[in-house]
């Protein structure tokens, strides 16, 4: 599956929204992918995961341990792509903004593959390397459904994107005229 077919299913569920966004890293963005518009339809999931694992197995050799979805938009594509890839999916989630493995035990030296939905700065990706390396796990590699910067972000592994989707994200002290006018929303879960 290319880029072209991942961002049609995306346009496909009304997942690409316009206005004016406060993303997890603060930036700000007149272009938001509300993945959950696609995760709510169980084909698009599964047509998009199962590529997104027959990406991940072409480039991470060697045995896999486990899928690890940051929470919560990582949840449902490491789950789906856990069962393509006929491995355990679990997930980290957030204790006080940090992200932490709190229902699950994993073993040291654990061979583990980070899914996500959207990678913009690649911020998530890498607190949730912090995480499963503190617990003596071995990440392989990260993958994403699309990564918004097509390629630019350093998420510490090599990371698997399924589509590259280059979008604008500013600082908030940087903002054109034309997204500063509009009022800004945060669709993301990081501190609620
Ligand atoms: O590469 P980054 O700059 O970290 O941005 C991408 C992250 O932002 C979103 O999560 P968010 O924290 O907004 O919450 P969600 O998982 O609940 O959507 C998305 O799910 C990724 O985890
Ligand atoms: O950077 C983010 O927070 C982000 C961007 C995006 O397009 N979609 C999303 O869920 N998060
Ligand atoms: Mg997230």
């Amino acid at each position: 599956m290319n880029t072209t077919e991942v961002l049609d299913i995306f346009r496909s569920a009304g997942a690409v929204l316009e206005g004016h966004f406060i993303l997890t890293s603060g930036l700000r963005s007149p272009i938001f992918l509300q993945k959950a518009r696609v995760f709510m339809h169980a084909d698009k999931t599964e047509a998009l995961c199962r590529a997104l694992a027959e990406k991940i197995r072409a480039e991470v050799p060697g045995r896999i341990d486990y899928v690890v979805g940051p929470a919560i938009g990582g949840l449902i594509p490491a789950y789906e792509t856990s069962r393509h890839l006929g491995v355990p999916a679990i997930w980290v989630e957030r204790e006080a903004g940090t992200f932490k493995l709190r229902r699950f035990e994993i073993e040291p030296g654990a061979r583990v593959v980070i899914v996500e939905d959207i990678v913009t700065t690649g911020l998530s990706i890498r607190e949730t390397i912090e995480c499963l390396r503190d617990l003596g796990a071995e990440v392989l590699a990260a993958a994403c459904i699309i990564d918004r910067s097509a390629g630019k972000s350093d998420v510490g592994v090599k990371l698997v994107a399924l589509a590259e989707y280059e979008v604008p994200a500013y600082p908030a002290d940087q903002l054109p005229p034309e997204l500063a006018a509009l009022p800004a929303v945060k669709p993301g879960s990081r501190n609620i």
